[in-house]
């Protein structure tokens, strides 16, 4: 069994984060763990307060984690300030593991800034260069690409500036231009299209922690890029057309891909 890290922030309502992450992890038949950087006040309707974990503790976990276990990959998720970023980066530069995946998550659907502004330089100097791949939605292309993302021209723009920082591989996701929601890979050379259809629902919560986690995990199992990427679209597409009726809000998606393989349903 491939064994999978997360280094991200806990949502205690259970749908992003380091809770969609080892759903993911597990329902794509991998043994999760994690790194917790940061802890979220959070529900369907928001987030309402978050406590930073001391660098020296998130430092702490990660040496737990390499110095006893063989680990196949990394997610890395919510990291809520630069401190945080240095430390991590200043490990993984350490252990060197070799698939590395970073959702570079910034602000949450309802608007709470889950990273600190000032630290997105932070991020795109120390932790983009050492991504396999980064998986940013379209307004976080457009911060670290420093520009406007409208056109499916401004998407091949941004990646080709995003990949000059010195990540891989770049997926900018779609879920946030109008029509229908297509992820763009670059591998530094060719464009390749994922296309998706919209599902019209409001259960989009953990989305992109989903995919990104999803990924990894099809990394680890040792999909090249492309299949990685399809397989992890397959998933978290199946995900939202079953998400959940949880809370008063924005609900999560659902995880039991292998259960739904059994079942004969398909993506
Ligand atoms: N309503 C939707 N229907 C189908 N796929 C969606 C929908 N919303 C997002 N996606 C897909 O979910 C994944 C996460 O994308 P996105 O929502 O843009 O990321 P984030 O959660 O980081 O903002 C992408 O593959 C995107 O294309
Ligand atoms: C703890 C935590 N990490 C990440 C997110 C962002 O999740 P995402 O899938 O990008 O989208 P929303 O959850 O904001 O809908 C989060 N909310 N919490």
């Amino acid at each position: 069994m491939k064994k999978l890290l997360t280094i991200a922030g806990s949502d205690s309502c259970g749908g992003a984060g380091i809770q969609a992450d080892i759903k993911t992890f597990s329902a794509n038949g991998c043994y999760a763990m994690s790194v917790i950087a940061a802890v979220t006040a959070q529900n369907t309707k928001g987030v309402f307060a978050v406590q930073d974990i001391d660098p020296e503790i998130i430092g702490a976990e990660i040496d737990a984690i390499f110095t006893d276990i063989e680990v196949d990959g990394v997610k890395i998720g919510m990291v809520s300030n630069a401190d945080s970023i240095r430390v991590i980066a200043e490990r993984l530069r350490k252990y060197k593991p070799e698939k590395i995946v970073l959702d570079p998550v910034m602000v949450s659907k309802s608007g709470y800034d889950l990273l600190k502004p000032e630290a997105v330089r932070t991020l795109a100097e120390e932790l983009v260069p050492l991504a396999y791949v980064i998986t940013p939605n379209i307004p976080e292309a457009e911060i670290i690409a420093d520009m406007r993302i409208v056109t499916r021209e401004d998407v091949e723009e941004a990646a080709k500036r995003i990949k000059a920082m010195g990540a891989r591989y770049v997926l900018i996701k779609g879920g946030h231009l109008a029509g229908e929601p297509s992820d763009v890979l670059y591998d530094g050379e060719l464009f390749t299209t994922f296309p998706g259809k919209r599902i019209d629902t409001k259960n989009t919560h953990g989305t992109g922690c989903t995919l990104s986690s999803a990924i990894a995990a099809n990394l680890a199992k040792g999909f090249s890029m492309e299949e990685a990427v399809r397989a992890a679209k397959a998933y978290v597409t199946i995900g939202i057309e079953h998400g959940i009726e949880l809370g008063k809000g924005v609900g999560p998606t659902h995880h039991f891909y292998e259960l739904y393989q059994k079942m004969g349903w398909e993506a």
